[in-house]
């Protein structure tokens, strides 16, 4: 959850700085319903193996809808400080475990008052400080540091503080980070969330082999293998994903916010959790009234269903989510006759030929249009490639809505000829996919292909949707400018005449 809820576009995980000063450069992972809405089974049914290589599911934890552990995190939090709730954990259609009313709840209601005693972050003492210190002093950056903080509690079981919060952990987090590679082949074959998703992967297994190789290699007393491996961080990271926010009022703190944490995210709130100074906790305020029974939401940021669908394992239903966006790839063409001059205008900006977007129903950012002028320009506009690559980086200090008349049909077209070769593809996908409609309450007893394969249906109509709308828009403006372009040429041929 992030903005005060978790963002993690960035898509690199950072990596460990090798010195004091890069410590500085660390990964600003944030800087920032539903036909029921379906997940991947918990229940690992499939055979195949992961993109990591899993052993099996972590040893603590609890089922994704136990409420038995998470009463025992109620009553553990009450008390430790936590002030009575006007909310309680239920089981809830959307989300499966939640928060919700328990008395009549006002709009504009401040609610939650977790005192910072109750939060985990970096600050968060240690049931072995050994270990802390030595990830300290190498610097580890906030989330490979928290996801080894709890690995490390959770192994400390009873010892540590945090057992009943972790025990009410999901064992395993719904998170793409659980699906194999054959299944991102195969049900996001249409989608950049599979670039994306694996791209998390390999960050995630990259920062797990940093770590072991230069700090738990060196001190297998603290850090045992047999504790910290891939699977355990495969956990802690899914953890991470869908429970971390960002607090801005704590100068952008990242925190595990216990109990504000069992909220589930609604498209139509817009609210998110926040450090309140006046109450000294962590609070939210309501956006509207909620009576007994009603289960209460946050915002987990503006995010559309591909990046929900990454973090927190869900897809919004179709055209619920007013933040919702697709990724469309455009790219530089190597038989280009001017490649080579492209190439060097988009390293100069820290561009690669290949470069995603994201539509929205909306529109477009001038960012695209700028690459897509670059891509179709010929060599009698070598300059202004760069002006061309800088308002496409985004790196430009003043933002400029550049316009080249002479090449914007051109550039039009490229961007509509990639649009649709991309709706082809998500609907060979959906075609292929048959119809499946699952309207499931319990996702565990349901057979994990088909929650994947629905979970993919969904994200693939709510994008494909955007397409078709930008597709229209698309197609629209060329005819107008071609019916423009026409009737200026008559008129041009009506002149010539009249002076024959
Ligand atoms: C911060 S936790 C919320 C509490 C969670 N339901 C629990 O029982 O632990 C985020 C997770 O809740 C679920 N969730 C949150 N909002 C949801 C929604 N609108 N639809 C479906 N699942 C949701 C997802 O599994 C997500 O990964």
């Amino acid at each position: 959850m992030a903005e005060a809820s978790m963002t993690f576009y960035a898509t690199v995980l950072p990596q460990i700085p090798k010195t004091p000063s890069q410590v500085h450069r660390r990964l600003a992972y944030t800087t920032k319903q539903q036909r029921h809405p379906i997940r991947c089974s918990t229940s690992t049914a499939s055979n195949e193996t992961s993109t990591f290589t899993v052993k099996e599911k972590v040893p603590w934890g609890c089922d994704v809808d136990s409420l038995e552990n998470a009463s025992a995190l109620q009553k553990w939090l009450s008390d430790s400080g936590l002030p009575p709730q006007k909310m309680g954990i239920k089981r809830v259609e959307v989300g499966e475990r939640g928060l919700v009313a328990l008395k009549n709840i006002r709009k504009g209601e401040k609610l939650l008052f977790v005192p910072p005693s109750l939060v985990i972050s970096t600050d968060s003492e240690w049931s072995c400080p050994d270990a802390c210190a030595v990830l300290k002093r190498n610097y580890v950056p906030d989330w490979p540091l928290l996801a080894t903080y709890l690995i490390s509690e959770a192994n400390a079981k009873n010892s540590s503080r945090w057992s009943n919060y972790i025990s009410a952990l999901p064992r395993q987090p719904y998170s793409l980070l659980y699906w194999t590679q054959s299944e991102l082949d195969k049900y996001l074959v249409a989608s950049q969330v599979r670039e994306r998703a694996i791209e998390r992967i390999n960050d995630v297994t990259g920062t797990y082999n940093d770590l072991r190789l230069r700090i738990f290699s060196k001190y297998p007393h603290l850090f045992p293998e047999e504790v910290f491996n891939m699977e355990t961080f495969k956990w802690s990271f899914g953890i991470l994903f869908s429970r971390l926010v960002r607090l801005p009022s704590m100068d952008g703190k990242v925190a595990l916010v216990p109990w504000a944490d069992m909220l589930n995210h609604s498209c139509e709130v817009d609210t998110c959790l926040d450090y309140d100074k006046s109450s000294k906790g962590i609070v939210f305020t309501t956006d509207r009234p909620y009576q007994p029974g009603e289960q209460v939401f946050i915002s987990y940021g503006k995010k559309s269903n591909g990046e929900l669908l990454l973090s927190y394992g869900f897809v919004p239903k179709e055209g619920t989510n007013p933040s919702d966006s697709v990724e469309l790839s455009l790219a530089i063409k190597k038989s280009d006759k001017c490649y080579k001059e492209k190439l060097e205008a988009l390293r100069k900006f820290g561009l690669p030929t290949v470069q995603r977007f994201p539509l929205r129903i909306t529109g477009w950012p001038m960012e695209m249009m700028a690459f897509a002028y670059l891509a179709v320009s010929p060599p009698k506009m070598i300059p202004q490639f760069e002006e061309m690559a800088e308002t496409a980086s985004n790196k430009t200090t003043s933002k400029k809505d550049i316009r080249y008349p002479e090449i914007e049909e051109k550039a039009l077209q490229f961007i509509l000829d990639t649009c649709e070769s991309s709706i082809s593809k998500y609907t060979k996908f959906l075609e292929d996919s048959g119809s499946l409609d699952l309207d499931v309450t319990s996702p565990k007893q349901i057979n994990r292909k088909l929650f994947l394969k629905q979970l993919a249906m969904d994200l693939c109509n709510s994008e494909r949707r955007i397409l078709f709308r930008s597709q229209y828009i698309l197609r629209r403006r060329l005819r107008d400018m071609r019916s423009g372009e026409l009737r200026a040429l008559r008129i041009l041929d009506g002149f010539k005449k009249l002076f024959k």
